[in-house]
Parts: structure tokens; sequence; C-alpha cells
């Protein structure tokens, strides 16, 4: 194509809206109109679906569930009065308990106010309030917000560490929807831990935000902690960063919540359209779809030319992968669908991978995300007329041509600014966008079976830990590797088994280990 016919393409594309100033640009993804012609019945079918959805049916099936974050930013539309009425008064408290931990009527016993927040969470509980912190946290916040998302020790510490002087003014908010997840209870028994090591008592400082009657929520009440916070039912762990999962951390943090609320908002009522033209969220999935063949073949790499957007790929990775990626379909046909999800941020990726997108294995499609306001201010010119900004953009320009003139497509989001009505917009826009997708390539968006088999297998691990320690102890002389197997009663356990004895002896626990590493079969194991 021509300089001619590619400029007449991006226009016939282009994608404009006016409230949120908001550009979608498809026009470097080489699909014709008889591939947009043959999608469209799927498209009309995926336009009801959604809709069905948004009313309240049960998305979900399999775990009998309605998928409601959409009501989160229009209660209105919330099936019933008592939902609306749930969702309102929690954005509320939300917004009563933040104005009090900010003035202070809400403070730690031995301290005027709460200086920082310990964020307690992993998945779905972390990657929003992550990603919303890092784009639009002032730069001196009422309170500064760290995370503890990993059973890392070190990691632990390290947070911790960090944290000592100043634990007495630190508030600790504990993120889980099943209130059960392992590595949030371990994060905080240890913060609690900590707490206690300093003489500060605990539910003094903690608030935990999780569904009703979750183990979490059962605990926090029963310990009387500062205060609780609902997470619905019918709000999915990577679509909560618009309930009080986000809105808390990031309301502590001085970010304007009713903004992101509002922005998300007009981006659902522009993903609402049942039109494909006139739907930035039908118009992505129409690209993912064209870039994979419907089967994921091309991984999305997601380019956010603006540092405070880093954190966006991470953020997407869980949305679209965890979403996406299922085994079987709706109908228990074996699909084994997804889109693999990476990304950094530009231009620091041209110094690193986009080597290998513009020369190398063509298995990716590029999501270059622009923002179009610089700085707030006024730029010094780095060259006569030239301003970093001005670098910024022309670097992005520069790959996204040089992509395409190697067949190497790409979609180009734009927006005015990183500012909470913006970031409220791009939550909204690709939720939508793999909730369609999902409907295209018909697989519940809204389950996670496959997440569960890691976690049982990691659960047998302990357990055999359990046996192998107390086969030791009840011997009281050194065992071989098949030995202690057997008397676990876990005879072809055995690679498990060396695993975990040279993980304990690593850390000076239970057993010491005799023999040479290099032969792991020789060696006996004895109980410290
Ligand atoms: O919020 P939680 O219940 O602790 O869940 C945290 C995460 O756990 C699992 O890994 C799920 O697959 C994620 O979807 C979820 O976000």
């Amino acid at each position: 194509m021509d300089a001619a016919a590619l400029w007449q393409r991006y226009q016939d594309w282009l994608y404009y809206h006016e409230g949120l100033g908001f550009y979608l640009d498809i026009s470097r993804m080489r699909f014709d109109d008889a591939f947009v012609a043959a999608l469209q019945p799927k498209f009309e079918r995926a336009f009801r679906d959604m809709a069905e959805l948004e009313k309240g049916a049960l998305a979900n099936p399999d775990e009998n569930r309605m998928v409601g974050h959409y009501w989160l930013r229009d209660p209105d539309l919330a099936p019933t009065a008592e939902l609306k009425q749930d969702i309102v008064e929690t954005l509320g408290q939300i917004e009563a308990f933040t104005q009090k931990v900010h003035s202070g009527a809400i403070r730690p016993p031995q301290a005027e106010k709460f200086t920082d927040v310990l964020s307690i969470g992993i998945g779905g509980s972390a990657l929003g309030p992550q990603f919303v912190a890092a784009a639009l946290a002032p730069d001196f916040p009422p309170l500064n917000l760290h995370f503890i998302d990993n059973t890392d020790p070190a990691g632990i510490d390290r947070v911790l560490t960090q944290l000592q002087d100043r634990l007495s003014s630190t508030l600790v908010i504990t993120i889980s929807k099943s209130g059960g997840t392992p590595e949030t209870r371990n994060g905080m028994l240890e913060v609690q831990k900590a707490y206690n090591d300093q003489g500060l008592n605990f539910p003094q400082y903690a608030i935990a935000i999780t569904g009703q009657d979750s183990s979490l929520d059962k605990l926090a009440k029963s310990e009387e902690w500062l205060a609780t916070f609902p997470m619905h039912d019918w709000v999915g762990g990577r679509t909560s960063e618009l309930s009080s999962v986000g809105l808390l951390p990031a309301a502590l943090q001085g970010i304007d919540i009713r903004t992101m609320l509002e922005g998300a908002k007009e981006m659902d009522a522009a993903t609402r359209i049942p039109n494909l033209k006139s739907n930035p969220a039908a118009l992505l999935a129409l690209a993912w779809y064209y870039a994979g063949n419907g089967r994921g073949e091309k991984d999305m790499v997601v380019l956010p030319y603006k540092d405070s957007l880093l954190l966006f790929s991470r953020y997407l990775q869980q949305l679209v992968m965890e979403s996406l990626g299922k085994e079987k379909d709706l109908n228990g046909q074996v699909v084994h669908q997804g889109i693999a999800v990476y990304g950094n941020k530009g231009s620091t990726d041209q110094h690193a991978y986009v080597q290998q997108l513009r020369e190398g294995v063509a298995n990716f499609f590029v999501t270059f995300i622009e923002v179009l306001r610089d700085r707030q201010g006024p730029s010094v010119e780095v060259e006569p007329g030239v301003t970093s900004g001005d670098y910024l953009s022309g670097l992005l320009q520069g790959t996204r041509r040089a992509l395409y003139e190697n067949q190497r497509d790409s979609i180009t989001v734009t927006i005015p600014q990183v500012d909470p009505y913006n970031v409220g917009a791009l939550i909204a826009l690709y939720e939508r966008a793999v909730g369609f997708y999902g409907f295209l390539v018909n697989v519940n968006a809204y389950h996670q079976p496959g997440v569960e088999a890691g976690k049982k297998a990691a659960a047998s691990v302990l357990d055999l830990q359990k046996q192998v320690v107390k086969a030791l102890q009840q011997s009281g002389q050194p065992l071989s590797l098949q030995a202690i197997a057997e008397k676990a009663g876990a005879p072809d356990q055995i690679e498990p088994i060396y695993k975990i004895v040279r993980h304990l002896a690593a850390n000076q626990r239970t057993v010491t280990l005799h023999g040479n590493p290099a032969q792991p079969n020789q060696l006996t194991v004895s109980a410290l």
C-alpha cells in the first residue's frame, strides 16, 4: 500500500471519541473487508451476549455468578435496587473512611495520622492497585502505598525493613476476594507478627477488603479490625480495579476516584454501542481476532510510551490471559484458547527487545499506547525546536512505521493525558474488549479453572513435606531418599522429596544433607 492508500485506510478505520478525546487506530492491522464481513455475525451475537451480561445474566455459568463490574461505575444499571444501594453505599464508605484517615479522625494509637499504607494481596487483588498507583499517585501523596504481593520471605522482609520505623503509622489493607488465598494469608501473618514484635496491636491498623463471610472477613470481624470493605461476588478479581479493591488504595493516595469511575462510565457507554465501527472495544477485539486467527497465534505486545503506564501491560496480562486462556470452550470442546501479553514501555524497549520485533520471529502484534500531553508545563529544547517529548513521539511513530514496513502489525491507542478520567477509560476499554473477544471465541472469560490445578499441586507438596519430616524424626538416623519416600508412604515421589529436603537444608531447618550434591540419588538425609 502506498502512502496515500495508507492514509486513506487510517481515516477509514480511525475511531475518535470526543468526550474522552480518545483515538483508536487499527489501520495497521492488515485485515480486508471480506474478513470484517465474515466476522459480522459473530459480532452481532457478541453485542447481544454482552447486553445480556450487563443485565445480570449468569455469564459465568460454572460458578453460577453474575458479572457486574459495569454496574460499579453506573449503579443505575445494577439489576436490583438492593445491588444499586450496595454499590452506592460502598463508595460512600470508601470516601468517608478516606476522609477520616486524611484528617486524622481515624488515626493510629501512637501517632497523629497514618503516613503509609501497606497493601497485601495477589493477582487481581494487587495488579490493579499497583498499576493505578504507578499511573496516578501524586508525587507527594498523603499516604505512601507499599505492596506485599507474594509469599517470598525476602520480598516481605524488604518491605517490612523499609517500613520498620513507620510501622506504628502504617495502615495495613489485606485484600482477598476469596479470603483464603495462601500467599495473602502468609503476608498478613508475617505483617501481623512484625506489629506484635513492636508491641503494636495489629487490629488497630488493619483493614480487610474481602467477600462476605470469607475466612478473612470472619477473622477481621472477630478481631475487630479497623474496618472491612466488601468485595462483591459479582465482581471478578481481574475486573475489580474499580471496586473497593482499587478504589480504597487509590483514594488513600489522594487519587480522584469519582473521576476514574466517570471515565470508565463514559467508555462503557461508548463500548455498549452495537456497531463495530462505532465501538472501540469491538474494534480492538476485531484486531486481536485478525492478528491471531481467532486462536491467539500472535502475542500482544503492549508498549505505552509513558513511564507512568509502565504497569499497564502487567495489569493486562492477568485481565487478558486469565480471561481468555482456556482449555475448553463453552460447548466443552478442547480449544486451548488465549492471547499471550507482555510489554514494558517505549521508547525504553527500543533499546531492549524491539530488535527482535522488527527483524526476528513475527509472532506478535504491537499495541502502542500514545499519550498526547507530554508533561504539565513547558518543555526545554534539547535541540533547536525539539523537546524530549518530540523525541518520544517521533520514536513511537518511527517504530510503528518500521514494524509495518516489515509486515508487523500494530494498533495505536491514543489518550490525551494520563489522568484519573483516562485511566478509568482505559481499564473499561480493555475489560470490554476481553469480554467481546471471549464471546467471539466462545470461551467463559470469567472463570479460571486452570489456576486451581497449580494450587492443589502446591498443597500436596506441603502435605508431603510434613510426612517427610515426620519420617526423618521417627527414624533418628540418616536415610536415603528412597527410604524416606517409603517411610513417608510416597515411594514414587522421590524427586519432590529431594526438592523438599534440599530446600529445608538450605534454610537450616529440620534436616541436613550428606553426600555429593551432584549425585542426588546417593544423598542421605538426617533430622537436625
Ligand atoms: O482475591 P483473591 O481471592 O485472594 O484472589 C487472588 C487471585 O487468586 C487466583 O490466582 C485467581 O486466579 C485470580 O483471579 C485472583 O485474582
